[in-house]
């Protein structure tokens, strides 16, 4: 369920026409629902009940300050994986003692600045990063909270590129050593050991596979106590998946409840950092359609959007849904593949797509609120585009669009 209904024909977000947050902000344009956002954290936090717990949204799934400033106002945690992360956290008044740090390579000025601001909690995933944060956070004369993000090796059954919990893959310590590199951090002088990590993959839609991970986790979590390390918290990372268009994946609180149901007496707090799950479906991208071109084989739908705003499609394949703003029947029924402007083969949109479709029609690709904007770039020389929010009748700009002279900003000619 979200916000982006028709009413009379006409695409609403909230309670504002699509067509009039374009007039207003242009095309390509990102639209978020600030109710659907708000909705969606709650809906994790609180399947809680009464068990500590803390959501640590993923920030890399869409970072605009002012969506991560609503976050923090509900108390919201937040999950990070760099520099970047960690000060827009700041900016958007998130809690530093509510920052997870994840991330296979964390630089030293990284770790020096969580350090200095402190973090909640480290999220180690490689040897090396252990000694790193210990011999810095001596020098600094602080105690550095850690967790290990260890590996299960669980299938996780979603595309290869988004799956992270095999031991083919680049994340986490391995099970097998995980054992050693807690008793190796027991016997530091500035670290303390906190709790445990896993993040096993992202667009999950069973709930199978996030519970065999716990099984191992607690399999772990049992072997430390035997060896005298005992966990405050348990991190089962984020990755539930959202429907895109028949995806059935579990409600967060039928996740949560299968999870406390396996913890039973056990007291661990639980962190978890979902992304997607809580901004996927908060948001649009509007795009216009420049031309229509159809030929023998294929009728294209050229629009002002392209894989630099929005390249799941292009990268994953992703399927996400592309709607019209204004449903009309004026224009035949037709096939489209929706594609950008970009000099790649591998722009586009989507693919085969049944619309009925005029020269400067708006469109709207749904579930684009997590890992669109995020992922934008300035391919093509195409400046970012806008971010709006809305929040019931009230629209806010909350990312001007670029401009073109901000595309070489920082750039130098030779002397
Ligand atoms: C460590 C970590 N935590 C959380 C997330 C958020 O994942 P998702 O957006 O699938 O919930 C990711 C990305 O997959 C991640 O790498
Ligand atoms: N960016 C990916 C998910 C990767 C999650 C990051 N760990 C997507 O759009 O589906």
């Amino acid at each position: 369920m979200d916000y982006f209904n028709y009413r009379n024909d006409e695409l609403f977000a909230e309670d504002v026409p699509v067509e009039q947050i374009v007039k207003q902000y242009g095309t390509p344009c990102y639209v978020y629902s600030r109710a659907t956002l708000e909705r969606h954290w709650r809906a994790f936090d609180s399947a809680f009940g009464a068990h500590p717990h803390l959501i640590c949204y993923a920030v890399k799934a869409n970072s605009n300050i002012a969506l991560l400033n609503l976050l923090a106002r509900l108390g919201s945690g937040f999950d990070i994986v760099s520099l970047g992360e960690l000060e827009r956290v700041i900016a958007a008044s998130g809690a530093p003692d509510k920052i997870v740090f994840s991330g296979v390579g964390k630089r030293e000025d990284e770790i020096i600045a969580a350090l200095k601001i402190g973090i909640r909690c480290f999220n180690i995933e490689v040897g090396g990063e252990l000694d790193r944060i210990n011999r810095l956070a001596g020098q600094l004369g602080v105690i550095a909270p850690v967790s290990f993000r260890v590996n299960p090796d669980v299938d996780a059954n979603t595309h290869p590129y988004i799956s992270t919990g095999l031991k083919e893959n680049k994340f986490g310590i391995a099970f097998e050593q995980a054992l050693s590199e807690y008793q190796r951090a027991a016997r530091m002088p500035n670290i303390k050991i906190i709790g445990i990590d896993c993040h096993i993959g992202s667009q999950l839609t069973e709930t199978r596979p996030f519970l065999d991970a716990l099984e191992r986790i607690l399999a772990l979590v049992a072997d430390l106590k035997a060896a005298g390390i005992v966990l405050h918290h348990l991190d089962l990372g984020g990755g539930l998946g959202i429907r895109y268009k028949d995806e059935q994946p579990p409600e967060p609180a039928d996740y949560i409840r299968a999870v406390l149901d396996r913890l039973g007496e056990a007291d661990f707090e639980i962190l978890l950092e979902p992304g997607r799950a809580i901004v996927g479906n908060a948001g649009i991208l509007v795009t216009r359609v420049e031309y229509l071109k159809a030929t023998d084989h294929k009728n294209f739908a050229i629009v002002d959007a392209a894989m630099n705003d929005l390249v799941r499609p292009s990268l994953y394949s992703a399927w996400q849904n592309i709607i019209p703003v204004r449903m009309q029947n004026q224009a035949a029924e037709q096939t489209w593949d929706i594609v950008g402007p970009v000099c790649e083969t591998g722009d586009f949109l989507g693919k085969g797509r049944t619309l009925r479709l005029n020269a400067n029609d708006l469109l709207a690709v749904r579930s684009s609120g997590a890992y669109g904007f995020s992922m934008s770039s300035n391919y093509n020389s195409r400046p970012r585009a806008a971010e709006v929010l809305v929040d019931g009748g009230d629209t806010h700009l909350i990312r001007a669009r670029e401009s073109i002279e901000q595309l070489w900003a920082g750039e130098r000619l030779l002397p």
